[in-house]
């Protein structure tokens, strides 16, 4: 498994998923246009997926919710929305996932939904490296429009596509050390590789950062945690951003 990580406390034993039975009944749900009937969770988190055009960013929702990979014909418009979820540590943890249009002309639409993030997954494909040069662009825009909060994970996706490889790994973790990123992963939505496992980190440092208050406001939420909803407003940060170090 590539991955690297600063923040400190990450263990790398999250591959195989504890929530099998749960997933197989939810994996004929795709989300955009019906909602999760499952209405009570401990933690409620919502995650925006952002990269340029054509890196995979839907079909990492798709595996990560259905573990299907699906060959996506067209490009995302503006903004779709993803439930998932999942159980951590006992705890049951929703995920709400919103893959945006990495196409320039929604730009504008896309930035609208930053504000309430709680988590943000920046992707890259490391067969493009104009891809991988984005990557600061996106995290600005993150940080720009975001939370101050707003966790960060570089994911590089397309790892099967090794012999064409044009960005290295390291490269990338050195990228997200000096960009305050949470972690570094490289994933294949193709073969289900670290799908998973970029979301339960995601999830375990949020927990670990502000769950408690996330969970919180979530259980005083008016109305049940809907498709068409919008999203909750990210939490107060009850922490620092994370240190860059090397682990
Ligand atoms: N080889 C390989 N191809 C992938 C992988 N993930 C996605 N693709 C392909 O990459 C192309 C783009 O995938 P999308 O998921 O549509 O990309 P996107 O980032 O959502 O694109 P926008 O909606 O325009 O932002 C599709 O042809 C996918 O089949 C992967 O892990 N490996």
């Amino acid at each position: 498994m590539q991955w690297c990580r600063w923040a400190g406390g990450w263990r790398s034993h999250l591959q195989r998923r504890r929530w099998s039975r749960r997933r197989a009944v939810k994996a004929a749900v795709f989300v955009s246009m019906q909602s999760d009937s499952e209405d009570s969770f401990d933690f409620l988190f919502k995650i925006i997926l952002v990269g340029d055009s054509d890196v995979g960013k839907t079909c990492l929702v798709q595996s990560f919710k259905s573990g299907v990979f699906m060959e996506k014909q067209q490009n995302t418009i503006g903004v779709d929305f993803t439930v998932q979820t999942m159980d951590i540590d006992g705890k049951k943890v929703k995920m709400q996932v919103w893959d945006t249009a990495g196409q320039e002309r929604f730009r504008t639409i896309t930035q609208s939904y930053y504000r309430s993030a709680h988590g943000a997954v920046v992707a890259y494909d490391i067969s493009r490296r104009g891809t991988f040069e984005s990557v600061p662009h996106w995290i600005r825009e993150v940080q720009q429009y975001g939370a101050a909060s707003v966790v960060l994970v570089l994911v590089g996706n397309k790892s099967d596509l090794h012999l064409q490889r044009q960005v290295l790994f390291e490269d990338a973790c050195t990228l997200a050390e000096h960009n305050g990123v949470l972690a570094a992963l490289e994933t294949s939505a193709m073969e289900a590789q670290n799908v998973e496992a970029a979301f339960v980190l995601m999830a375990r440092e949020l927990m670990a950062r502000n769950g408690p208050s996330v969970a919180e406001e979530a259980s005083q939420s008016p109305a049940p945690l809907r498709g068409s909803t919008r999203p909750l407003h990210a939490s107060a940060p009850t922490h620092k951003k994370c240190g860059c170090r090397a682990s």
